[in-house]
């Protein structure tokens, strides 16, 4: 119904404010796009769904996410990816697991400091009756 399609549309609007920050900060360019599987010929032997902040932006313009909850589950998914493919002592594997956390952390403080959790119950309410 109308109000529906009018908090889906600010929960886009929302979700797009949220993805453009954290792509926007140089901290995360690594998560900014798809992994190259030309440079990393093995990374979808272990990864089975690979997730960045590109697609999660292209998923909301696709009516993807009907709630918050639905759009963190994709970050989280970004995060996991990031600790299973690189789990190793090195330092590069702990500083991109170090970076995965901080985007985890970022995204849920964001939508925790300006999402009104009324407004996500209502998102919730849609999603679970459609
Ligand atoms: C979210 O990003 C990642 O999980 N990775 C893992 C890959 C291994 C390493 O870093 C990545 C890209 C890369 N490209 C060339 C050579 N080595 C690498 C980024």
């Amino acid at each position: 119904i109308c109000q529906e399609e009018n908090t889906l549309r600010e929960l886009r609007i929302f979700l797009r404010d949220i993805c453009a920050k954290l792509a926007r900060n140089k901290q995360f360019f690594m998560f900014t796009k798809p992994v190259d599987v030309e440079e990393v010929p093995d990374y979808l032997d272990i990864i089975k769904e690979p997730m960045d902040l590109e697609t999660l932006m292209s998923k909301i313009d696709k009516h993807s996410y009907i709630c918050a909850r639905d759009f963190l589950d994709d970050i989280d998914l970004i995060v996991r990816n990031a600790l299973e493919y690189n789990p190793d002592k090195s330092a590069e594997d702990k500083h991109i697991r170090h970076r995965a956390c901080s985007l985890r952390d970022k995204a849920y403080a964001f939508i925790k400091a300006e999402m009104d959790s009324d407004f996500e119950d209502t998102c919730r309410d849609i999603r679970d009756k459609r």
